[in-house]
């Protein structure tokens, strides 16, 4: 894959410098760490928004020099053709949803799209249909960050920015969000930088998460791993941690909903409380680490609906708690994170390599469509 971002800069902010260097191809990168770590900064200087006195590098965008203070270019954010959503979303609250979108559009600088064509799939897209005519000021929280997201699609960009986009909702309005954000991404196919605090949404949405400390990127992976990792997982899992995993319906009907594991459903079946979905339809899954059990051998008589064999891939030492990585079986998965006391490591005899049975109960397990 060539190169599509390619960031090398230095920002000196009030308490340290931020010092990143990073080039990637991937097409839907998030960025996270604590808070100060200087990701809104990241993304507005990204966006061209951001102009501090003492700042140099490079951000190049498909081939464009977006910045290169050594040749003193650094393009206003109208000509870098970017789609930016800021944590408050900034629309206009007087206008109607439709002046805002059509606002986005007057924003774009060449045409490369159609935007009547463009107006129309945005609007389906985010199922903005109903709200045209609405002013923004009547809209609730959900609604105004699907209308931030069309303004900023209708402008025809060639990068989406957002700044924790989902992190003013709360959290049922966040996972209901969320699969729009989803569909814009499968729909648009549109590269985005996301910033955010949440771990769920960067796994559900990135191929690649960048973790920012002080200014500098201390690691750079997969989300599954990176969220893994023994230096991130504390952060990522302050509020409980989930493993999240796409899958796709094969069944619905009675007091269940059963899906099969993986991006294009070859993985491992596994039974969910029932979902208004069809056979066929993506589900994004998302399974507790505290509520996923280990067994070391197949038990009966269990009311747990998902047992899966799984061989386990590393064990590692968390304070109290030891986080265990499992693959399941079938399928080409990323291990999912089970959290286990020291003492059941020790009496289950559990290190890398052993085969176990994973069980889940269906109602542990969180779907979102
Ligand atoms: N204009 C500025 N001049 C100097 N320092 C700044 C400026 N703006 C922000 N900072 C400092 O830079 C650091 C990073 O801020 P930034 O807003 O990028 O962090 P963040 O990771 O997005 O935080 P949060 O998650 O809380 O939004 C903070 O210490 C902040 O005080």
């Amino acid at each position: 894959m060539d190169t599509q971002l390619e960031i090398r800069l230095k920002v000196p902010l009030d308490q340290f410098v931020l010092d990143l260097e990073y080039a990637s191809a991937q097409p839907v990168i998030g960025v996270f760490g604590p808070s100060g770590c200087g990701k809104t900064t990241l993304l507005e200087t990204v966006a061209g928004i951001r102009r501090m006195a003492g700042m140099a590098g490079v951000i190049r965008f498909g081939g464009t020099d977006w910045l290169d203070s050594a040749r003193k270019v650094n393009l206003p954010p109208q000509q870098r053709d970017i789609g930016y959503v800021p944590q408050d979303h900034l629309l206009f609250p007087h206008l109607s949803v439709e002046k805002n979108l059509l606002a986005g559009q007057a924003r774009a600088i060449r045409s490369r799209h159609d935007p009547e064509a463009t107006f129309r799939d945005v609007t389906e897209t985010l199922h903005l249909e109903p709200l045209l005519g609405r002013t923004v000021a009547t809209l609730s929280g959900g609604e105004c960050q699907r209308v931030a997201l069309g303004r900023a699609l209708c402008s025809g960009p060639r990068l989406l920015l957002l700044d924790e986009p989902l992190a003013s909702l709360d959290i049922t309005l966040r996972r209901r969000v969320l699969p729009f954000l989803l569909k814009v991404r499968d729909r648009f196919r549109i590269p985005m930088l996301i910033v955010s605090h949440d771990p769920f949404e960067l796994q559900a949405l990135c191929s690649e998460v960048i973790a920012l400390r002080r200014g500098r990127i201390i690691a750079c992976e997969p989300p599954a791993r990176l969220f893994t990792r023994e230096d991130i997982y504390p952060m990522a899992a302050s509020q409980g941690f989930e493993n999240v995993l796409p899958s796709v319906v094969t069944a619905h009907g009675g007091h269940k909903t059963s899906v099969r594991l993986g991006e294009d459903g070859s993985g491992p079946e596994v039974n969910v409380l029932p979902v208004e979905v069809e056979p066929g339809e993506r589900l994004m899954l998302g399974f507790p680490a505290s509520d996923i059990l280990i067994a070391t051998a197949r038990f009966e008589g269990l009311s747990a609906r998902n047992i899966l064999p799984a061989v386990l891939t590393d064990i590692r030492p968390l304070g109290d708690r030891h986080i265990a990585l499992a693959r399941l079986e079938g399928g080409s998965l990323e291990p999912l994170a089970v959290e286990i006391t020291p003492d059941a490591v020790r009496e289950l005899g559990l290190r890398p390599g052993k085969s176990v049975y994973l069980l889940m109960k269906s109602s542990a397990i969180r779907a979102y469509s």
